[in-house]
């Protein structure tokens, strides 16, 4: 398969913290990759540093693209759609009116937001402040899909959510990603298992097993330190 990203050598230094030190994987153009690590690995540093969010050195390489030279939304017209690990939904505004605001193709795909997030379309008119953060993270997820992107990055999208509406978002994110690529931060381990077999690991800011997750349990365990999922 061949890789859609490629990540070589990237570092992120911000004020005296050197936070990524030569970061190197590649995500296929197909299915879920996840990105894994304990709490302040580097996950959420190493997508701000893929669209350009914080300073970075490095090569990255978005379907032949080289991004480093590039600003965050010249890298999203390129088509890698992102949602943050704060969802990043405009409070005061409706759901329509987040979902307008991210409007960038000529045809946004409100059908195919509409039919993975049916409550988008009934709760059109409410404030987004006033949503659950599950519905939030619908929000989030939605407005990545209305353009037609060519990878997805996804933050951490069940964190603090209610095990129920963990497992609808896992349930929208295995559809999507029947259509989309998406390289995925979560630290629900039983979640990632059940969408892809294959993560990139981080650890004190470097990569430190890609691969399946299951070629050494014992191994990822530790790295993470986790209880076997
Ligand atoms: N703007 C910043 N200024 C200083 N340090 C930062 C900044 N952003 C991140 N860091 C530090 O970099 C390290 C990696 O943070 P990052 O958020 O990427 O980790 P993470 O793996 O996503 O963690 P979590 O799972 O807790 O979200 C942490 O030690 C964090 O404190």
């Amino acid at each position: 398969m061949t890789d859609l990203l490629r990540v070589e050598d990237l570092h992120v230094r911000i004020g005296s913290s050197h936070i990524l030190q030569g970061v190197s994987f590649a995500v296929p153009g197909s299915g879920v990759t996840a990105l894994l690590g304990r709490n302040g690995a580097g996950k959420t540093t190493t997508l701000r540093a893929i669209l350009g969010l914080v300073p970075r050195t490095g090569t990255v390489v978005f379907d032949g693209a080289e991004l480093t030279r590039r600003r965050p939304y010249e890298t999203v017209q390129l088509g890698l759609g992102y949602a943050p690990e704060d969802r990043g939904v405009f409070a005061g505004l409706t759901v329509a009116e987040n979902l307008r605001l991210a409007e960038r193709d000529r045809e946004p795909r409100y059908d195919l937001v509409y039919e993975l997030f049916p409550e988008l379309r009934t709760r059109a008119k409410q404030p987004a402040g006033t949503l659950s953060g599950g519905q939030q993270q619908m929000v989030a997820i939605g407005r990545t899909l209305l353009n037609d992107n060519r990878m997805l990055l996804v933050d951490e999208p069940t964190k603090g959510l209610a095990p129920k509406i963990v497992t609808e978002v896992a349930d929208v994110l295995e559809r999507a990603a029947a259509t989309v690529p998406i390289l995925l931060v979560e630290q629900n381990l039983a979640l990632v298992r059940r969408l892809t077999d294959r993560a990139v690991l981080i650890a004190e800011g470097r990569v430190a097993h890609t691969g399946a997750l299951s070629d050494d349990p014992d191994r990822l365990q530790t790295l993470l330190g986790v209880g076997r999922a």
